[in-house]
């Protein structure tokens, strides 16, 4: 009989530092990592792709089950190809996390979603960020992390990222963007953002994100 992988989850708003755990928990464990926003971003690239509009539920739910995405992790990090295409850079905007965010309130498209990303649990272990990893998609996760962070925290944050990236933005239509973003993901009906009941909620506001590994891993211990 094989044995399931075990499973690390992190939920948490946008720019919370859920990516930047993720690889870094991945690289110490040399486990697998799921970027399930990448997916839903894909999708909302797609849809402009294929002129299908963000509030069509029945061509979304379509393109979601036809997705074809590819993930290849380099040195240069996550690559993402959609249709043959690197669209890496391409879905890390704002924009198209909202986009992403808008696509994702319907529940025919998780559901289209979901096996896909049930696919990614293989051996030795897979890190799992995302919006409803323990809520949803793992509920039998080993470990199960809720990161979060204040909105203002958040937003010096992915404004200092993207400027890195060579995006031009300013810091009052970014905070105006994640309040937005955020209210979005948490009220949806279907796997709104929330900690599941048996999560570690940890506040990243202060912490490094040396200290949030520390966090992680102390919690997981004789647990994975
Ligand atoms: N504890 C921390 N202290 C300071 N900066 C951090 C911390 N954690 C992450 N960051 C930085 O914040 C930015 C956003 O982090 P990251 O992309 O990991 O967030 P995220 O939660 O994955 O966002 P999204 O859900 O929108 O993809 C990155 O530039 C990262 O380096
Ligand atoms: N498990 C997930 C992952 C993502 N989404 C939606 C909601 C997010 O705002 C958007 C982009 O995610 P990000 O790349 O910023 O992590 O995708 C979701 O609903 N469920």
């Amino acid at each position: 009989m094989t044995a399931i992988a075990p499973i690390i989850t992190v939920d948490g708003p946008s720019g919370s530092g859920k990516g930047t755990l993720c690889q870094l928990l991945a690289a110490k464990l040399g486990w697998h990592i799921l970027d399930s926003g990448a997916i839903y971003r894909v999708l909302a690239l797609a849809a402009l792709h294929h002129n299908v509009e963000l509030d069509n539920e029945l061509a979304l739910t379509i393109l979601a089950a036809n997705l074809d995405v590819r993930f290849e992790v380099t040195d240069n990090g996550l690559q993402v190809i959609l249709e043959g295409e690197n669209v890496s850079r391409e879905i890390r905007t704002e924009e198209a996390g909202f986009a992403a965010s808008r696509t994702a309130v319907y529940p025919a498209v998780r559901e289209a979603l979901l096996q896909r990303q049930r696919d990614f649990r293989v051996a030795p272990g897979l890190i799992a960020d995302g919006r409803d990893m323990g809520t949803v998609v793992f509920t039998d996760a080993n470990v199960k992390i809720f990161l979060d962070a204040s909105t203002e925290e958040r937003a010096i944050r992915r404004f200092n990222q993207l400027q890195d990236k060579g995006f031009d933005v300013s810091m009052s239509t970014l905070l105006g963007e994640i309040e937005k973003r955020d209210h979005q993901d948490r009220n949806r009906l279907v796997a709104p953002l929330k900690p599941a009941d048996d999560a570690l909620v940890i506040d990243s506001t202060s912490m490094s994100i040396e200290d949030v590994v520390a966090s992680v891993l102390a919690f997981a211990e004789g647990k994975i």
